[in-house]
Protein backbone atom coordinates (compact mmCIF):
# COMPACT_ATOMS: atom_id res chain seq x y z
CA UNK A 1 0.00 0.00 0.00
CA UNK A 2 1.52 3.41 -1.20
CA UNK A 3 2.28 5.72 2.13
CA UNK A 4 1.12 9.10 2.76
CA UNK A 5 2.11 11.94 0.20
CA UNK A 6 5.89 13.14 1.42
CA UNK A 7 4.21 16.71 2.38
CA UNK A 8 2.00 14.58 4.86
CA UNK A 9 4.93 12.73 5.97
CA UNK A 10 7.09 15.48 7.02
CA UNK A 11 4.33 17.53 8.51
CA UNK A 12 4.10 14.06 10.56
CA UNK A 13 7.60 14.07 11.24
CA UNK A 14 8.28 17.23 11.71
CA UNK A 15 5.65 17.11 14.99
CA UNK A 16 7.21 14.08 16.12
CA UNK A 17 10.08 15.95 16.61
CA UNK A 18 9.06 18.81 18.55
CA UNK A 19 6.90 16.59 20.68
CA UNK A 20 10.26 13.99 21.03
CA UNK A 21 11.08 15.26 24.96
CA UNK A 22 7.68 15.25 26.02
CA UNK A 23 7.34 12.47 29.05
CA UNK A 24 4.70 9.84 28.06
CA UNK A 25 1.49 10.51 29.07
CA UNK A 26 1.45 14.24 28.44
CA UNK A 27 -1.17 16.43 26.92
CA UNK A 28 0.18 18.43 24.21
CA UNK A 29 -2.60 20.79 22.89
CA UNK A 30 -2.56 22.23 19.31
CA UNK A 31 -3.15 25.81 18.74
CA UNK A 32 -5.67 26.05 16.15
CA UNK A 33 -7.48 28.76 14.25
CA UNK A 34 -9.13 26.98 11.46
CA UNK A 35 -6.14 28.48 9.21
CA UNK A 36 -4.84 26.02 6.59
CA UNK A 37 -1.41 26.34 9.23
CA UNK A 38 -2.87 25.16 12.49
CA UNK A 39 -5.29 22.39 10.69
CA UNK A 40 -2.48 20.81 9.03
CA UNK A 41 -0.88 21.12 12.66
CA UNK A 42 -4.31 19.37 13.77
CA UNK A 43 -4.06 16.70 11.74
CA UNK A 44 -0.45 15.87 11.64
CA UNK A 45 -0.43 15.92 16.14
CA UNK A 46 -3.88 13.64 16.01
CA UNK A 47 -2.12 11.25 13.97
CA UNK A 48 1.45 11.17 15.67
CA UNK A 49 -0.52 11.24 19.23
CA UNK A 50 -2.69 8.01 17.90
CA UNK A 51 0.77 5.92 16.63
CA UNK A 52 2.52 6.81 20.29
CA UNK A 53 -0.18 4.95 22.05
CA UNK A 54 0.07 1.94 19.34
CA UNK A 55 3.49 0.89 20.45
CA UNK A 56 3.13 1.27 24.42
CA UNK A 57 1.14 -1.32 26.08
CA UNK A 58 -1.91 -0.05 25.91
CA UNK A 59 -1.38 2.94 27.72
CA UNK A 60 -1.86 6.15 25.27
CA UNK A 61 1.70 7.75 25.29
CA UNK A 62 0.91 11.26 23.80
CA UNK A 63 -2.86 12.69 24.31
CA UNK A 64 -3.75 15.30 22.17
CA UNK A 65 -6.24 17.90 22.72
CA UNK A 66 -6.86 21.79 20.74
CA UNK A 67 -7.17 25.08 21.77
CA UNK A 68 -9.42 27.52 19.56
CA UNK A 69 -8.85 31.13 20.72
CA UNK A 70 -12.03 33.68 19.23
CA UNK A 71 -11.07 37.12 19.76
CA UNK A 72 -14.40 38.56 18.61
CA UNK A 73 -12.43 40.56 16.38
CA UNK A 74 -15.04 39.75 12.98
CA UNK A 75 -18.63 39.11 12.56
CA UNK A 76 -19.54 35.17 12.61
CA UNK A 77 -15.73 34.53 14.30
CA UNK A 78 -17.77 32.46 16.85
CA UNK A 79 -18.95 30.36 14.22
CA UNK A 80 -15.01 30.28 12.36
CA UNK A 81 -14.26 29.08 16.05
CA UNK A 82 -16.86 26.36 16.33
CA UNK A 83 -16.00 25.03 13.09
CA UNK A 84 -12.64 24.60 14.02
CA UNK A 85 -13.60 22.93 17.54
CA UNK A 86 -15.75 20.76 15.52
CA UNK A 87 -13.08 19.64 12.48
CA UNK A 88 -10.12 18.83 15.66
CA UNK A 89 -13.14 16.88 17.90
CA UNK A 90 -13.45 15.05 14.27
CA UNK A 91 -9.19 14.52 13.60
CA UNK A 92 -9.42 12.40 16.97
CA UNK A 93 -8.06 15.62 19.79
CA UNK A 94 -9.38 15.52 22.80
CA UNK A 95 -10.26 17.45 24.82
CA UNK A 96 -10.77 20.31 22.55
CA UNK A 97 -11.78 23.89 23.82
CA UNK A 98 -13.13 26.77 22.15
CA UNK A 99 -11.84 30.12 24.43
CA UNK A 100 -13.24 33.30 24.00
CA UNK A 101 -10.99 35.98 24.81
CA UNK A 102 -11.53 40.21 24.79
CA UNK A 103 -8.74 41.06 22.40
CA UNK A 104 -9.35 44.90 22.93
CA UNK A 105 -6.04 45.61 24.88
CA UNK A 106 -4.24 48.45 23.69
CA UNK A 107 -0.87 48.45 20.99
CA UNK A 108 -3.54 47.89 17.63
CA UNK A 109 -5.55 45.11 17.06
CA UNK A 110 -2.88 43.04 16.04
CA UNK A 111 -0.49 43.18 18.66
CA UNK A 112 -3.89 43.15 21.47
CA UNK A 113 -5.42 40.18 19.50
CA UNK A 114 -1.60 38.11 19.88
CA UNK A 115 -1.19 39.41 23.50
CA UNK A 116 -5.01 37.62 24.73
CA UNK A 117 -4.29 35.12 22.28
CA UNK A 118 -1.22 33.91 24.01
CA UNK A 119 -1.95 34.86 27.49
CA UNK A 120 -4.99 32.54 26.35
CA UNK A 121 -3.39 29.54 25.26
CA UNK A 122 -1.13 29.47 28.68
CA UNK A 123 -4.06 30.14 31.07
CA UNK A 124 -5.60 26.90 29.35
CA UNK A 125 -2.40 24.54 28.94
CA UNK A 126 -1.85 25.33 33.05
CA UNK A 127 -5.77 24.50 33.72
CA UNK A 128 -5.92 21.59 31.49
CA UNK A 129 -1.46 20.11 32.33
CA UNK A 130 -0.73 20.60 28.91
CA UNK A 131 3.01 19.56 28.08
CA UNK A 132 3.46 21.86 25.03
CA UNK A 133 1.42 23.90 22.95
CA UNK A 134 1.91 23.75 19.25
CA UNK A 135 2.07 26.49 17.03
CA UNK A 136 1.31 26.22 13.05
CA UNK A 137 3.75 28.86 11.86
CA UNK A 138 5.22 28.11 8.97
CA UNK A 139 8.77 29.20 7.20
CA UNK A 140 7.16 31.65 5.04
CA UNK A 141 5.40 33.61 9.02
CA UNK A 142 9.18 33.17 9.82
CA UNK A 143 10.57 35.11 6.48
CA UNK A 144 7.87 37.66 7.00
CA UNK A 145 8.69 38.79 10.57
CA UNK A 146 12.31 38.68 9.52
CA UNK A 147 11.88 40.71 6.40
CA UNK A 148 9.66 43.06 9.17
CA UNK A 149 12.58 43.51 11.41
CA UNK A 150 14.79 44.95 8.82
CA UNK A 151 12.65 47.24 7.85
CA UNK A 152 12.66 48.56 10.89
CA UNK A 153 16.28 48.51 11.68
CA UNK A 154 15.79 45.48 14.35
CA UNK A 155 18.87 44.35 16.03
CA UNK A 156 20.02 40.38 15.91
CA UNK A 157 17.27 39.02 18.99
CA UNK A 158 14.60 40.69 16.74
CA UNK A 159 15.79 39.26 13.63
CA UNK A 160 16.63 35.78 14.92
CA UNK A 161 12.59 35.39 14.54
CA UNK A 162 10.20 33.03 16.27
CA UNK A 163 11.94 30.11 18.67
CA UNK A 164 10.99 26.28 18.05
CA UNK A 165 10.93 25.77 21.45
CA UNK A 166 10.21 28.04 23.99
CA UNK A 167 8.44 27.28 26.91
CA UNK A 168 5.68 25.26 26.93
CA UNK A 169 5.51 26.52 23.05
CA UNK A 170 6.79 24.36 20.19
CA UNK A 171 6.55 25.26 16.11
CA UNK A 172 7.00 22.27 14.23
CA UNK A 173 6.40 24.19 10.84
CA UNK A 174 8.83 26.43 10.90
CA UNK A 175 10.72 24.19 7.75
CA UNK A 176 7.53 24.04 5.99
CA UNK A 177 6.15 26.33 3.31
CA UNK A 178 2.41 27.49 3.86
CA UNK A 179 1.90 25.77 0.30
CA UNK A 180 2.79 22.93 2.35
CA UNK A 181 0.09 22.61 4.82
CA UNK A 182 -2.58 23.75 1.95
CA UNK A 183 -1.21 20.55 0.15
CA UNK A 184 -1.60 18.52 3.69
CA UNK A 185 -4.91 20.29 4.36
CA UNK A 186 -6.14 18.84 0.73
CA UNK A 187 -4.70 15.54 1.72
CA UNK A 188 -6.84 14.90 4.69
CA UNK A 189 -9.59 16.43 2.95
CA UNK A 190 -10.11 19.39 5.06
CA UNK A 191 -11.28 23.15 4.15
CA UNK A 192 -9.27 25.60 5.96
CA UNK A 193 -10.66 28.77 6.57
CA UNK A 194 -9.10 31.59 5.00
CA UNK A 195 -9.37 34.86 6.94
CA UNK A 196 -10.14 37.80 5.01
CA UNK A 197 -7.71 40.55 6.91
CA UNK A 198 -4.74 37.59 5.32
CA UNK A 199 -5.51 38.42 1.93
CA UNK A 200 -5.95 41.95 1.77
CA UNK A 201 -6.75 44.20 -1.86
CA UNK A 202 -3.18 45.27 -3.57
CA UNK A 203 -2.36 48.99 -2.09
CA UNK A 204 -5.09 48.42 1.09
CA UNK A 205 -3.09 50.69 3.22
CA UNK A 206 -5.65 50.01 5.90
CA UNK A 207 -4.87 46.04 6.20
CA UNK A 208 -2.45 44.77 8.32
CA UNK A 209 0.87 45.40 7.56
CA UNK A 210 2.05 41.43 8.09
CA UNK A 211 -0.58 40.69 5.39
CA UNK A 212 0.62 43.44 2.68
CA UNK A 213 4.19 42.00 3.45
CA UNK A 214 3.12 38.68 2.69
CA UNK A 215 0.66 39.58 -0.61
CA UNK A 216 2.60 41.99 -1.68
CA UNK A 217 6.28 42.67 -0.59
CA UNK A 218 7.78 39.69 -0.55
CA UNK A 219 6.31 39.06 -4.22
CA UNK A 220 7.67 42.03 -5.33
CA UNK A 221 11.13 40.71 -3.83
CA UNK A 222 10.91 37.44 -5.50
CA UNK A 223 10.08 38.76 -8.75
CA UNK A 224 13.13 41.50 -8.32
CA UNK A 225 15.70 38.85 -6.69
CA UNK A 226 14.56 35.78 -7.90
CA UNK A 227 12.68 32.68 -5.92
CA UNK A 228 14.04 31.74 -2.50
CA UNK A 229 13.71 34.95 -0.63
CA UNK A 230 11.71 33.40 1.50
CA UNK A 231 14.21 30.47 2.49
CA UNK A 232 17.31 32.84 2.85
CA UNK A 233 15.35 35.20 5.08
CA UNK A 234 14.21 32.28 7.71
CA UNK A 235 17.84 31.16 7.08
CA UNK A 236 19.22 34.56 8.17
CA UNK A 237 16.37 34.33 11.18
CA UNK A 238 18.43 30.61 12.54
CA UNK A 239 22.03 32.06 11.55
CA UNK A 240 21.03 35.33 13.49
CA UNK A 241 19.29 33.13 17.01
CA UNK A 242 22.96 31.37 17.16
CA UNK A 243 24.88 34.70 17.07
CA UNK A 244 22.13 36.34 19.43
CA UNK A 245 22.25 33.38 22.23
CA UNK A 246 25.76 33.57 21.58
CA UNK A 247 25.81 36.99 22.46
CA UNK A 248 23.08 37.22 25.51
CA UNK A 249 25.06 35.03 27.36
CA UNK A 250 28.29 36.77 27.11
CA UNK A 251 26.28 39.97 28.49
CA UNK A 252 24.59 37.87 31.34
CA UNK A 253 28.24 36.95 32.37
CA UNK A 254 29.35 40.28 32.00
CA UNK A 255 26.38 41.42 34.08
CA UNK A 256 26.97 38.78 36.73
CA UNK A 257 31.04 40.10 36.66
CA UNK A 258 30.10 43.72 36.99
CA UNK A 259 27.47 43.46 39.75
CA UNK A 260 30.18 41.11 42.11
CA UNK A 261 32.89 43.71 41.42
CA UNK A 262 30.12 46.49 41.90
CA UNK A 263 29.71 45.08 45.45
CA UNK A 264 33.11 43.78 46.16
CA UNK A 265 33.99 47.27 45.96
CA UNK A 266 31.03 48.20 48.23
CA UNK A 267 32.75 45.90 50.69
CA UNK A 268 35.68 47.90 50.28
CA UNK A 269 34.60 51.11 50.61
CA UNK A 270 33.83 53.88 47.94
CA UNK A 271 35.63 53.63 44.96
CA UNK A 272 36.00 57.67 44.89
CA UNK A 273 38.16 57.76 41.82
CA UNK A 274 36.45 56.29 38.88
CA UNK A 275 33.79 59.36 38.38
CA UNK A 276 35.50 62.43 37.43
CA UNK A 277 34.67 63.46 33.84
CA UNK A 278 37.23 63.17 31.37
CA UNK A 279 38.10 66.20 29.42
CA UNK A 280 35.55 68.44 28.24
CA UNK A 281 34.46 67.71 24.56
CA UNK A 282 36.35 64.16 25.38
CA UNK A 283 32.21 62.51 25.80
CA UNK A 284 33.37 60.17 22.55
CA UNK A 285 36.94 58.63 24.56
CA UNK A 286 35.77 55.03 25.28
CA UNK A 287 35.99 53.20 28.68
CA UNK A 288 38.66 55.94 30.22
CA UNK A 289 37.68 56.47 33.76
CA UNK A 290 38.11 59.83 34.59
CA UNK A 291 41.24 61.41 36.30
CA UNK A 292 41.21 60.28 40.23
CA UNK A 293 39.29 63.74 41.33
CA UNK A 294 35.41 62.92 42.60
CA UNK A 295 33.64 65.56 44.63
CA UNK A 296 34.20 64.53 48.04
CA UNK A 297 30.53 64.88 48.84
CA UNK A 298 30.02 61.86 46.32
CA UNK A 299 28.22 58.77 47.55
CA UNK A 300 28.49 55.48 46.20
CA UNK A 301 24.99 54.20 45.09
CA UNK A 302 22.78 52.79 47.40
CA UNK A 303 19.21 51.49 47.53
CA UNK A 304 17.37 49.10 45.06
CA UNK A 305 18.31 48.24 41.87
CA UNK A 306 21.07 47.21 39.99
CA UNK A 307 24.43 48.35 40.39
CA UNK A 308 27.57 47.75 38.34
CA UNK A 309 31.20 48.39 38.39
CA UNK A 310 31.82 50.75 35.54
CA UNK A 311 35.58 49.52 34.84
CA UNK A 312 34.51 45.73 34.30
CA UNK A 313 31.81 47.13 31.79
CA UNK A 314 34.18 49.63 29.63
CA UNK A 315 36.42 46.63 29.01
CA UNK A 316 33.87 44.64 27.13
CA UNK A 317 33.03 44.53 24.02
CA UNK A 318 30.16 47.37 22.86
CA UNK A 319 27.96 44.45 21.70
CA UNK A 320 28.53 42.39 24.70
CA UNK A 321 28.38 45.77 26.85
CA UNK A 322 25.44 47.07 25.75
CA UNK A 323 23.56 44.02 25.65
CA UNK A 324 24.63 44.13 29.34
CA UNK A 325 23.22 47.38 30.01
CA UNK A 326 19.81 46.21 28.15
CA UNK A 327 19.07 43.13 30.14
CA UNK A 328 19.99 44.99 33.59
CA UNK A 329 17.70 47.61 32.35
CA UNK A 330 15.01 45.32 32.08
CA UNK A 331 16.21 43.73 35.68
CA UNK A 332 15.78 47.00 37.33
CA UNK A 333 12.38 47.16 35.53
CA UNK A 334 12.30 48.66 32.25
CA UNK A 335 9.75 46.88 29.76
CA UNK A 336 12.36 45.04 27.10
CA UNK A 337 9.89 46.04 24.30
CA UNK A 338 9.99 49.30 25.43
CA UNK A 339 13.88 50.20 25.20
CA UNK A 340 14.90 51.51 22.11
CA UNK A 341 18.77 51.78 20.77
CA UNK A 342 18.58 55.71 22.36
CA UNK A 343 17.85 54.58 25.74
CA UNK A 344 20.84 52.04 25.66
CA UNK A 345 22.91 54.44 24.01
CA UNK A 346 22.49 57.00 26.79
CA UNK A 347 23.00 54.45 29.67
CA UNK A 348 26.18 53.17 27.48
CA UNK A 349 27.78 56.83 27.63
CA UNK A 350 27.75 56.74 31.28
CA UNK A 351 30.19 53.78 30.73
CA UNK A 352 32.28 54.94 27.63
CA UNK A 353 31.43 58.67 27.10
CA UNK A 354 31.24 60.15 31.19
CA UNK A 355 31.63 63.84 31.13
CA UNK A 356 29.36 64.25 34.04
CA UNK A 357 26.31 64.08 32.37
CA UNK A 358 22.89 63.21 34.44
CA UNK A 359 20.99 60.78 34.51
CA UNK A 360 19.70 58.72 31.86
CA UNK A 361 15.77 58.43 31.78
CA UNK A 362 14.30 54.59 30.63
CA UNK A 363 11.12 53.44 30.52
CA UNK A 364 9.65 51.61 33.31
CA UNK A 365 10.24 54.61 34.33
CA UNK A 366 14.22 53.63 35.44
CA UNK A 367 16.93 55.63 35.99
CA UNK A 368 20.69 55.08 35.03
CA UNK A 369 22.77 57.19 37.08
CA UNK A 370 26.61 56.88 37.54
CA UNK A 371 28.66 57.81 40.83
CA UNK A 372 31.71 57.09 42.45
CA UNK A 373 32.74 54.38 39.47
CA UNK A 374 29.37 52.36 39.68
CA UNK A 375 26.14 52.24 37.17
CA UNK A 376 22.93 52.31 39.00
CA UNK A 377 19.73 50.94 37.38
CA UNK A 378 16.68 51.71 39.72
CA UNK A 379 13.20 52.48 39.64
CA UNK A 380 12.41 55.92 39.36
CA UNK A 381 11.04 57.20 42.97
CA UNK A 382 7.73 59.65 43.45
CA UNK A 383 10.36 61.84 44.63
CA UNK A 384 11.91 62.04 41.35
CA UNK A 385 14.62 60.59 41.84
N1 LIG B 1 -7.63 32.08 16.96
C1 LIG B 1 -6.65 31.22 17.22
N2 LIG B 1 -6.85 30.20 18.05
C2 LIG B 1 -5.87 29.32 18.34
N3 LIG B 1 -4.65 29.40 17.81
C3 LIG B 1 -4.39 30.40 16.96
C4 LIG B 1 -5.37 31.36 16.61
N4 LIG B 1 -4.82 32.23 15.74
C5 LIG B 1 -3.57 31.83 15.55
N5 LIG B 1 -3.28 30.73 16.27
C6 LIG B 1 -2.04 29.97 16.32
O1 LIG B 1 -0.96 30.82 15.96
C7 LIG B 1 -0.39 30.36 14.72
C8 LIG B 1 0.04 31.53 13.89
O2 LIG B 1 -0.98 32.47 13.84
P1 LIG B 1 -1.21 33.39 12.59
O3 LIG B 1 -2.14 34.47 12.97
O4 LIG B 1 0.10 33.73 12.00
O5 LIG B 1 -2.03 32.39 11.77
P2 LIG B 1 -2.07 32.00 10.27
O6 LIG B 1 -0.80 32.25 9.55
O7 LIG B 1 -3.33 32.55 9.77
O8 LIG B 1 -2.15 30.44 10.59
P3 LIG B 1 -3.32 29.49 10.39
O9 LIG B 1 -3.27 29.19 8.92
O10 LIG B 1 -3.05 28.34 11.24
O11 LIG B 1 -4.55 30.26 10.82
C9 LIG B 1 -1.47 29.52 14.08
O12 LIG B 1 -0.94 28.59 13.17
C10 LIG B 1 -2.09 28.87 15.29
O13 LIG B 1 -1.30 27.78 15.76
Amino acid sequence: MAGPAPVVAAARTAVARALDDVPAGSLVLVACSGGADSLALAAATAFVAERSSRGSRGSRALRAGAVVVDHGLQPGSADVAAAAAVTCRVLGLDPVEVVRVDAGGPGGPEAAARDVRYAALAATAQRLGAAAVLLGHTLDDQAEGVLLGLARGSGARSLAGMAARRDLLRRPFLGLRRADTEAVCAAHGLTPWHDPTNTPAPGDRAAPVRSRVRGEALPVLEDVLGPGVAVALARTAALLREDADALDALAAELLAEAALAAADASATGPAGDADAPGPAGDADTPGTPGPADAPATEQPPAGPGVVLDVTTLARALPAVRRRALRQAAARAGSPPGSLTRAHVLAVDALVTAWHGQGPADLPGPVVASRACGRLRLHPRTHEGE
